[in-house]
């Protein structure tokens, strides 16, 4: 009788599963011990199957760490074991859902049978956090080809399915009714995802997603499910508001209109130090009342900072109003901040027009591109904020206006100063909180949890699945300088979503002026058009006409470069000059 059916015959439920192989395999009951035994314990652990029925598994090989993972039922496959000096490996699956209850299926075959990429137990070990309960938390791990090399059914139970079924499967297409699995991705981007929706077995999960490195050499991945449905979420967060303190939404009336914010803290995405100490200062200046300055070039996400003060602070209920000081004409600028009463001028509106700066009273004002607000306003805004009171065009009666300022500027503003344009006075008034935003290119780790912030959103907005960027994609996106900042990567994304074909961004997605600045277009030492027409070029030229061409621009490129000077282009070429004039006689250049 065959070792299946003698497993089946005592009451085993081995499913499907395919046992005829030269391995070594064992049924274990409830206890660990060794219900059934194939022939083959003989080839590899020289014992007959019935010298070690009735007796646990571990007294008849040395199970190290593996013996905890049988006993917590945890599922893994190709764990290295020793067995007389000779390297084994061995697999394990519990034969039901309910490990405790089923018992399970140990193999073990000899190391040349084993054709995946080992994953060592330790190496589980030393990367998880030691606070992963293998027997309770929802776990599963990879390797660098994403099989599934362990997987407990906590985690399997999200699917819906026996983990020892997912046990050996590649990751990829695994999880059935649900998104695809995202360990690949965290393999191929080295980061970590934490705390990320994830649809499972048709419902949205929050899980987290962590890399394994093995002195600095990735090993694969694992993840785990922090909870099983997103409402538990939702749930919790409810049980634990009463223990946050959040400011009274007031009543609706003039000071607070119920208006709800737009962006908070959280809104701004940045694991860097430099994001999370900013981060950090904005949550604590919003409960201070002082003016703020924020700082930083185009796109780094000044707004956002301004509103993230606001949605902090205690008038998060009251309006938050921008003024773009750059957009408003100089001679409308006034009416537009002050506002006018019926009548005030010709063209007036009828019943007059409320200021920006009483729109914004109770609440905070947000003063963007402040250096291009013209002179004379720039002495009437300083009067606002000395006296608190704004007198509307047309008007003699002041009103008093309680509003915090928020101001934003990408130049130098003490350059500004230096050169007369901008008041000094108003200047000290603003800066008594200077913010610096720094440049993305200054804190390129933020490039990788905004992008995949920004895939998100327009996968929510364009319908669309995409999973991620691949590796060469991502090489352009971590070198890439962005002088526009976080509004540059944004376009970027966008631009890509609406080339990308597959469930992956690839470098010739994105925009070419990125691709360029990285030299993936070979020549970047030549600019786009001079590239682009070699590149032409090909297919239609012998490759030494291609090269006499290259020869040629180069020489040009370096001539203009150095300003015309032979001596020069020859030295950076690392030329002798005789050999250039041959060069540029050989190229008819002047
Ligand atoms: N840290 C960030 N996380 C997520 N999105 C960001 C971040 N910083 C900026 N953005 C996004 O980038 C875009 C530009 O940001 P924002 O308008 O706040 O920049 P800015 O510094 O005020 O630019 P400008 O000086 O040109 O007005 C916006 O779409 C904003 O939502």
């Amino acid at each position: 009788m065959g070792f299946a059916q003698q497993a089946r015959d005592a009451g085993f439920d081995l499913g499907d599963r395919d046992l005829s192989t030269e391995s070594w395999l064992v049924v274990l009951d409830q206890r660990q011990c060794i219900a059934t035994s194939n022939e083959e314990c003989f080839a590899l652990i020289g014992k007959r199957p019935e010298e070690i029925i009735g007796r646990r598994l571990g007294q008849v090989v040395r199970l190290g760490f593996l013996h905890s993972f049988i006993v917590q039922g945890v599922s893994f496959t190709g764990q290295p074991i020793w067995i007389d000096g000779v390297k084994h490996f061995c697999d394990y699956a519990p034969l039901g859902r309910d490990p405790h209850a089923s018992g399970g299926l140990f193999t073990l075959m000899r190391s040349e049978q084993l054709d995946i990429p080992c994953l060592e137990v330790p190496d589980l070990l030393c990367s998880m956090d030691a606070g992963s309960d293998l027997a309770r938390e929802s776990l599963i791990l990879v390797n660098t080809e994403g099989i599934i090399t362990m997987i407990n059914q906590p985690f399997a139970d999200v699917l819906g399915i026996c983990a020892g079924e997912m046990l050996g499967k590649n990751v990829r297409s695994a999880y059935p009714n649900s998104n695809p699995s995202r360990l690949p991705v965290v393999m191929d981007t080295g980061q970590a995802e934490e705390a990320e929706p994830h649809l499972l077995n048709g419902r949205h999960a929050v899980v987290s997603r962590y890399p394994l490195f093995r002195e600095g050499k990735m090993v694969g991945a694992w993840g785990k499910v922090l909870f099983s449905d997103v409402r538990e979420v939702s749930r919790l967060a409810e049980k634990f508001q009463a223990y946050i303190k959040l400011p009274e939404k007031p009543k609706k009336g003039r000071r607070g209109r119920g208006q709800e914010f737009k962006y908070d803290c959280n809104s701004i995405i940045g694991h860097s130090k430099a994001m999370k100490d900013l981060k950090e200062k904005l949550l604590r200046i919003a409960q201070r009342p002082s003016n703020v300055l924020l700082m930083g070039e185009s796109g780094t996400g000044k707004e956002l900072c301004a509103h993230a003060i606001h949605a902090a602070s205690k008038r998060r209920y009251a309006p938050f109003v921008r003024v773009n000081c750059a957009a408003i004409p100089d001679h409308l600028l006034e009416s537009e901040l002050f506002g006018y009463v019926e009548g005030a001028f010709t063209g007036a509106r009828k019943g007059g027009q409320v200021g920006k700066f009483e729109q914004a009273d109770g609440g905070t004002i947000f003063l963007d591109e402040i250096s291009d607000m013209p002179l004379v306003m720039q002495a009437k805004l300083l009067r606002v904020l000395q006296e608190r009171e704004v007198t509307p065009l047309g008007s003699t009666a002041t009103r008093s206006i309680d509003m915090r300022v928020v101001a934003a500027t990408n130049v130098n503003l003490e350059e500004k100063v230096r050169d007369g344009s901008f008041r000094t006075d108003l200047y000290y008034r603003l800066n008594v909180i200077a913010l610096e935003i720094p440049p993305l290119r200054e804190r390129r780790d933020d490039i990788y949890f905004i992008t995949k912030h920004l895939i998100d959103g327009f996968n929510a907005e364009f319908e669309m699945t995409v999973q991620g960027l691949d590796e060469e994609a991502w090489q352009l996106l971590r070198n890439y300088d962005f002088p526009g900042n976080i509004r540059e990567l944004r376009n970027a994304i966008e631009s890509a979503f609406n080339m990308v074909t597959g469930s992956m961004i690839r470098a010739a997605d994105l925009p070419l002026h990125i691709r360029r600045a990285a030299g993936s277009l070979v020549l970047p030492c030549l600019d786009g058009d001079r590239q682009e027409g070699l590149l032409a070029s090909i297919g239609q030229k012998t490759l030494q006409e291609i090269m006499d061409e290259m020869e040629r621009q180069l020489i040009q490129a370096s001539l203009e470069r150095v300003g015309g000077n032979k001596l020069n282009a020859a030295n950076v070429l690392g030329i002798s000059r005789p050999g250039l004039y041959k060069k540029l006689h050989k190229y008819n250049l002047q």
